[in-house]
């Protein structure tokens, strides 16, 4: 027989992989295609589903042509995706009925706010492990059967469907067959109640959201059905892992062990540890999540969301155009003169863990005169790392745990300004990985286990370069209360309302 391998498809916010995996758990190939990220409104970030769908056709043909091999030797696919981000579509024609919102999107705070005004807030904390956040479906999903013309009455026809991405992806990629979600993207609606794993009927009418809508919630690793042969080249491969990237990272960095932690700088940055069994309610502003359910067994996570990490370096790159390609920041930072109270506070989209200020506004401060490009760009990277410590000491706060080893992965982790300057403010050893697409590396092992192509003993990473701290503890912890102040300045900035202001 051919020689197999395990295909993960790995749909970010801001790109879209299909990576190939062998036996030895090698990356052997990889297609990436950018995607489209809309910014209709202040705070608004949308994306078109069915470009999204197309991506992933681009990417699976993509990776079938470029390797060389054939079809019938991937002997399973699995899918990790950006999560919370929903779309509706018609059952009839399977086309979306609007823009897909995104996770990042600030565009249902009103909604949130009236929920948390009709007292809905400790319920849902107790029932969801999360907070009343326009960063969860919920909203998004209340604001599109609220604002789309015709959505509620479709969907109490039983004509509309819901989906996070991976539930759209793999509705589309089985022909329409399945319409399904996994327990780690489920968690994340704030409609699954995070002990029984089911939709919960409580929630549900409390947000006005009707059940007819969702997809059926399966586990994280498991033969779900085929792809459509149409869309696989002539073959019917098994769909066998749907995962949220964040828990996909988690088990593509191996954390299986309870305790043990890492962090993905992305689009935005997230430091997950693995709690077991339990469910490690949070009082210092973490979330409680599902990491993966394997077979009956249910491992949960304790979570640190922060909305803007490595997109702060497309922004400079975009919109400020103080480079032209991410790799060179690395060097600018370490080539700007010291100006050690200059900070950026990049709530661009509100703050997320710890503060959750969904009114936050981005702010750069400590400016001078002589403040220049690289000095810029060195805060920028710098806020990746802050805003990564102040998720880490709550985590130890809430687990009662002392992290001494942070395992990091995400495009942002090619920075070794960033990694140096992480390790000496958390005052612990990272370790990057050889296999840098750790999220799509778990994606395809909770696949590969489901069909047997890897036992548990296989999985294996290797690291590539371990960052210890060179720096005093006394000095980093000076430069972190000068960041708490660059926030409480952030955070204190609430301009009115001008009549008539035609800024967006
Ligand atoms: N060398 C670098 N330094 C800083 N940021 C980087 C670097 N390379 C990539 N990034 C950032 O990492 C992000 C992409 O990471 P990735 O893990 O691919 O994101 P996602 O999965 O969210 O699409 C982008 O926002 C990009 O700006
Ligand atoms: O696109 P990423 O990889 O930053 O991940 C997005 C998260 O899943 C949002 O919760």
């Amino acid at each position: 027989m051919d020689k197999q391998y395990i295909l993960a498809i790995d749909h970010g916010t801001t790109s879209t992989r299909a990576i190939l995996f062998d036996h030895e758990c090698n990356m052997v190939d990889i297609v990436q295609k950018e995607g489209k990220v809309e910014y209709p409104k202040s705070g608004w970030v949308e994306q078109d589903a069915l470009a999204v769908w197309l991506d992933i056709l681009y990417v699976i043909a993509g990776i079938i042509n470029k390797s060389g091999i054939k079809p019938d030797q991937v002997a399973a696919i699995g899918i990790s995706n950006q999560r919370e981000t929903s779309v509706l579509w018609d059952k009839k024609t399977g086309l979306p009925i609007g823009k897909a919102i995104v996770w990042q999107s600030r565009q249902t705070s009103e909604i949130c706010d009236r929920w948390k005004e009709e007292g809905l807030e400790e319920m849902v904390r107790q029932k969801t492990g999360l907070r009343i956040d326009p960063y969860f479906s919920a909203s998004k999903i209340a604001w599109m059967l609220e604002n789309i013309e015709g959505a509620r009455e479709k969907a109490e026809n039983g004509d509309l469907m819901f989906g996070t991405m991976d539930s759209w992806i793999v509705w589309n990629l089985s022909g329409e067959e399945r319409h399904i979600t996994d327990v780690s993207n489920a968690s994340r609606t704030l409609l699954c109640n995070i002990e029984t794993l089911e939709w919960d009927d409580e929630l549900l009418e409390a947000f006005h959201i009707p059940k007819t809508i969702l997809p059926e919630i399966v586990p994280t690793s498991f033969n779900y059905g085929t792809t459509a042969p149409y869309h696989f080249f002539g073959s019917r491969i098994p769909i066998c892992s749907m995962v949220g990237d964040q828990q996909a990272a988690l088990f593509g960095q191996l954390c299986l062990e309870k305790g043990m932690v890492k962090n993905t700088y992305g689009t935005g940055g997230f430091l997950l540890m693995n709690t077991g069994d339990k469910i490690v309610r949070s009082k210092n502003g973490l979330l409680s999540t599902v990491a993966w359910k394997i077979g009956d067994h249910v491992t949960y996570a304790l979570e640190g969301s922060i909305f803007v990490s490595g997109s702060i370096m497309k922004w400079m790159r975009d919109e400020l155009q103080l480079f032209d390609d991410v790799k060179v920041t690395s060097q600018m930072a370490n080539n700007a003169k010291a100006q050690d109270d200059l900070f950026i506070v990049p709530a661009f989209v509100g703050l997320g863990a710890p503060y959750w200020d969904d009114k936050a506004k981005a702010s750069i401060v400590g400016l001078t005169l002589g403040s220049n490009r690289n000095q810029i760009v060195k805060a920028g990277i710098e806020s990746m790392a802050y805003q990564a410590k102040d998720v880490m000491d709550a985590m130890e706060k809430d687990s009662n745990l002392k992290i001494s080893k942070l395992k990091v992965d995400g495009g942002a982790t090619s920075n070794d300004y960033l990694l140096q300057f992480q390790a000496n403010l958390c005052q612990c050893a990272l370790e990057r990985f050889k296999v840098t697409e750790l999220t799509a590396l778990g994606a395809a092992f909770l696949a590969g286990l489901a069909i047997g192509y890897w036992k548990l003993e296989n999985l294996k990473i290797e690291i590539d370069q371990t960052f210890e701290p060179n720096k005093k503890k006394e000095e980093m912890d000076l430069h972190f209360e000068n960041w708490h102040r660059a926030i409480a300045s952030c955070q204190a900035f609430k301009p009115v309302q001008v009549e008539g202001n035609g800024h967006v």
